[in-house]
């Protein structure tokens, strides 16, 4: 089965971005009647806009312009999609970082709010990082069935929390996404091992897309090396830098023996972590 990782260079201008995603679908290097999975990086529509900004495109409700331009995009293009993030108004004046889970209809098959949120000190030319400033922590797990496997999903910033990746695969997880926005600083220290070792402890396909360069002229710069992993850790496809595809083909074949040669979920001693209520920012 092919999945598909579609790096960025996104802006704060979501028609844009949303045309640069279509031209990429339309290229999508592809087997006819074969199911595809194409997954999105963090903020894929909207990167960097400022709180107002953020409410302004989320609008009231859960079926927001954006989510609905989303799924329009997977039935057009008949890919399961996997949309990075989008902001959806919290309620409380900032917005969730959500990310959906399209068929390849356009129906949402489940969605998920990052949980862990990047309020941390960087030094490079952003320096203070307040996600919480704008965006609002999500408070459940989430796992979704489909022709691909089970899927989980996580966001950037959690793949630090291993617990997380814990709980999806305690919940049947088999392929984990992470879509992201590493810094360019963090992710040259930490993102390669973060993922490796993620798709080792779990033993699932691990499936990380990411933003890269420099977004709106001279602001943020992120890592990029969108990668797909599997169980064994070892990276089956990436794309250091520039924008475009990262595919690769998984084998769940593979995964089962991985699995039962060295069933660490079975082995482990320690029992797994209740979520606790959202942090406090
Ligand atoms: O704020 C936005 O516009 C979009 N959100 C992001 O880019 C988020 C929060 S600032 N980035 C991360 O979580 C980076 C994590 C990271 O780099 C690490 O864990 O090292």
């Amino acid at each position: 089965m092919q999945v598909n990782l579609l790096q960025c260079q996104s802006s704060r201008k979501p028609a844009e971005n949303l045309a640069f995603i279509n031209s990429q679908l339309e290229q999508l290097p592809r087997q006819p009647g074969e199911p595809q999975l194409v997954v999105l990086p963090e903020c894929a529509l909207l990167f960097g806009g400022h709180e107002g900004e953020q409410l302004a495109f989320a609008g009231k409700g859960d079926e927001t312009p954006l989510q609905q331009q989303l799924a329009a995009l997977a039935a057009k293009h008949q890919v399961y999609l996997a949309a990075g993030t989008i902001p959806v108004a919290s309620g409380d004046g900032r917005v969730y970082s959500r990310t959906y889970l399209f068929d390849d209809k356009g129906q949402v098959l489940g969605d998920y709010d990052k949980l862990h949120l990047f309020d941390v000190d960087i030094s490079d030319n952003t320096r203070n990082y307040r996600e919480s400033d704008t965006f609002c922590p999500g408070n459940r797990v989430c796992v979704v069935d489909t022709p691909f496997g089970r899927i989980g999903l996580s966001v950037c910033y959690d793949l630090r929390f291993p617990d997380l990746y814990r709980a999806l695969r305690q919940a049947g997880a088999q392929i984990i996404l992470v879509p992201a926005a590493f810094t360019r600083v963090t992710g040259a220290a930490h993102w390669e091992v973060l993922l490796r070792a993620r798709a080792i402890e779990t033993q699932c396909y691990v499936l990380a897309a990411a933003q890269w360069g420099r977004h709106n002229q001279g602001g943020r710069e992120t890592w990029g090396q969108s990668m797909i992993v599997d169980p064994w850790g070892r990276i089956m496809a990436q794309l250091p830098e520039n924008t475009g595809w990262v595919q690769a083909r998984l084998d769940m074949d593979e995964l089962q023996k991985i699995r039962s040669n060295m069933p660490v979920s079975q082995h482990n001693r320690f029992s797994l972590p209740a979520l606790l209520p959202p942090a406090k920012h």
